[in-house]
């Protein structure tokens, strides 16, 4: 525990009867972080969550915050705001009023209190909204004005659950890059809680990557994409192949897998022996029409486009390859030759041992 930490979490157990929903979770939030918290539904985020804020408390461990431990301190003592899915505006409440109404609450006077939230609302890009109903705004505004009612409070610590769940698919692009942004002008510490990796790693300095209750991982977002520690992370973190094998031979962290469905693999891992959990990227696997363009590769096959996904920048296609039980998944090149591939097309593909990682299964 530093003096730059504003949240640390030190053996942080949450039982409901005999099941561990937040099991032995350590870790710190420096000042001025944006730290999410990414798992799968269940996996106990909410309840670590609620925990910080201060509606649940821990079977055993400590929380604290700027190093003055949480524990017996309740929910309206703790220098933490929240912000919800649900936003929980006052609908019959003007804008102005929702953000000035936590001052209020704490005694401060009416007028400083609406000049306060006047000054915020301009900061996040409501300015001349304060008359407004909170009805008659878009959900991104709606969004924003959430985030000035929580920040007007000056709290260490803003913690953030699935804020932007409720939001479409576009909106929802638009608000991570402005949340990021806003935190970062803000400088205040944020602990965000997501399922949605993208959200995670677009917006995270660091990520906790979150499995039945336990971290699994914590680390930049290129670290986690690059440097997974476990299956779990290297499936859960971005798009990726999977197969399943089984060690050949293992020396130095290098690995030659033989695939169930008979493929030979190379790459690099903690195998050494029995079952495998190979991965690689999309984006690793080289394309080409002529095999001697990969010649340098230890990993070489010759596949059949079995379908192209389509989405602009982020296609992909579906190679069945021989020797592989599922189709190996490549980004669509998005120029030369085979930017225009289609289904049925033969096309040599490889990579190399680094891209691979494998884990013992
Ligand atoms: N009050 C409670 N009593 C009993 N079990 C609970 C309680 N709250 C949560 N759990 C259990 O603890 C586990 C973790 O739940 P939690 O809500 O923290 O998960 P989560 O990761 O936030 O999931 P989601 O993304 O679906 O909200 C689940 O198995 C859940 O059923």
């Amino acid at each position: 525990m530093s003096q730059s930490t504003d949240l640390d979490l030190v053996n942080v157990t949450k039982k409901f009867g005999a099941h561990a929903a937040v099991n032995d979770v350590t870790f710190s939030v420096a000042r001025g972080e944006f730290f999410s918290i990414l798992g799968p539904s269940g996996c106990g985020k909410t309840t670590l969550m609620r925990m910080i804020a201060g509606f649940e408390h821990p079977t055993s461990g400590d929380i604290r915050i700027r190093d003055k431990s949480m524990i017996g301190v309740p929910a309206n003592r703790r220098p933490v705001n929240m912000v919800f899915q649900s936003l929980a505006l006052f609908p019959m409440m003007s804008v102005g009023e929702n953000v000035a109404y936590g001052l209020t609450c704490r005694g401060v006077s009416r007028a400083e209190a609406d000049e306060r939230a006047t000054r915020m609302l301009e900061r996040v890009g409501l300015k001349g909204f304060g008359e407004r109903r909170v009805t008659a705004l878009s959900g991104g505004q709606r969004q924003r004005v959430a985030i000035a009612r929580c920040l007007v409070l000056e709290p260490t610590l803003v913690l953030l659950d699935e804020p932007l769940g409720a939001l479409d698919l576009k909106l929802r692009e638009h608000m991570k890059i402005e949340l990021k942004q806003l935190q970062g002008q803000f400088n205040t510490t944020f602990a965000y809680i997501t399922h949605d990796q993208s959200e995670a790693l677009v917006m995270s300095d660091r990520i906790a990557v979150m499995n039945q209750g336990r971290f699994e991982q914590v680390g930049s977002p290129r670290e986690l994409y690059h440097n997974p520690a476990t299956p779990f992370v290297a499936s859960f973190v971005g798009e990726t192949n999977r197969w399943q094998g089984e060690v050949a031979s293992a020396s130095n962290g290098a690995v030659n897998v033989r695939l169930s469905s008979g493929g030979t693999l190379h790459g690099h891992g903690n195998a050494s022996q029995g079952a495998t959990l190979s991965f690689v990227r999309p984006e690793a696997v080289a394309l080409a029409q002529d095999a001697s363009v990969l010649s340098s590769l230890p990993n070489r096959y010759e596949g059949r486009v079995s379908a192209v996904l389509f989405d602009g920048a982020a296609s992909s296609l579906l190679i069945k390859t021989p020797g592989f039980d599922q189709p190996v998944r490549a980004v669509l090149p998005q120029a030369g030759p085979l930017a225009g591939i289609e289904v049925g097309a033969a096309v040599h593909l490889g990579w190399t041992a680094e891209a691979m990682k494998v884990f013992a299964a």
